[in-house]
């Protein structure tokens, strides 16, 4: 990344005002992921296990979103979660990040680190990176700035506006462009990307931070084909330096990346395996699939 890049970079996100210490929110009016963790610790998962749910259950108005719900991912691992609308996905998801807490059960990262005892904004900080379905990338920012804002969001207005990268967050941000494919877009201003190209974006931004375990809801849904293609190479190739977590309803990509795939129903886990051991289920069938 050459020095003058990084000068437009910064000087461009002055003049829009710099980015907010918290929490930012887009053009688009959707919440970022979890961005702006620097702290770099790392999970205990000496017990083979980087997530880990026990009885959970919550309730909505006396109605069990989750119920009983226990499940395990190991390190590096890419899971699939897959299952009818409103079996849970979202409210799994939203438990692990701390936006919704459960009414019992245990949430787990690695072996010491208990989810239910942190705050949502710490959750992203000790490695925990969502993506929501939408992508959320600042449009009148370059590709370029949207990934340096990514390193720069837990500081001040004015800490923000004096950060220059050093050369290993330099040499990182030159990686993960290479990793989402954006190296020929670096000076684009992501509201001119096609929507494939936010959706990795917003994947770089959350990887600027090296998250431990990504949680990825639905991140295919509108893509072309070819996007749809390049985005199974992107996670496989993730996969392994991250754990990930993919809800997804396209059963072509998932038969693309998946290894196991879980498949929740009624806010429990209904059937776990491979994606053909699943679609072999009667139960599948029945609940989901089948339709
Ligand atoms: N805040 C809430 N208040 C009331 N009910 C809720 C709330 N959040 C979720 N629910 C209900 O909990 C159930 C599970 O919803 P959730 O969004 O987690 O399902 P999902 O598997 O993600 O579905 P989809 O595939 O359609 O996104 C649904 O019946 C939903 O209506």
């Amino acid at each position: 990344m050459t020095p003058d890049l990084m000068e437009a970079g910064a000087e461009r996100i002055a003049r829009h005002g710099g980015p907010v210490d918290h929490a930012p929110q887009t053009e688009s009016g959707g919440r970022a992921a979890g961005y702006g963790r620097h702290a770099t610790g790392e999970v205990d998962v000496t017990h083979g296990r980087i997530l880990y749910l026990e009885d959970v259950s919550v309730s909505f108005d006396g109605f069990k979103a989750i119920n009983k719900l226990s499940l395990d991912i190991a390190p590096g691992e890419l899971r699939c979660i897959i299952g009818p609308n409103g079996a849970g996905k979202t409210t799994m998801m939203d438990i692990i990040t701390g936006k919704t807490r459960p009414d019992e059960g245990t949430v787990f990262f690695g072996s010491t680190i208990d989810l239910l005892r942190h705050k949502e904004a710490e959750i992203a900080q000790l490695g925990i990176g969502r993506k929501f379905q939408k992508p959320t990338v600042f449009e009148h920012l370059t590709v370029f700035e949207n990934l340096e804002l990514a390193l720069k969001t837990d500081k001040g207005v004015k800490a923000s506006m004096l950060f220059r990268l050093d050369s290993a967050q330099s040499d990182r941000l030159a990686e993960v462009l290479h990793t989402i494919h954006l190296e020929d877009s670096v000076q684009r201003l992501a509201g001119n990307l096609s929507h494939g190209q936010k959706q990795w974006l917003e994947i770089g931004m959350l990887l600027m931070q090296d998250p431990k375990l990504l949680l990825l809801d639905e991140p295919v849904a509108g893509m072309t084909d070819e996007e749809t293609a390049r985005t199974a190479e992107l996670f496989l190739t993730l996969k392994g330096k991250h754990s990930l977590m993919v809800v997804e309803h396209d059963m072509s990509f998932i038969r693309t990346i998946s290894e196991i795939v879980t498949v929740l129903c009624d806010g429990s886990v209904l059937a776990q395996g491979t994606l053909d051991e699943v679609q072999a289920d009667e139960r599948v069938i029945e609940v989901y699939l089948g339709r």
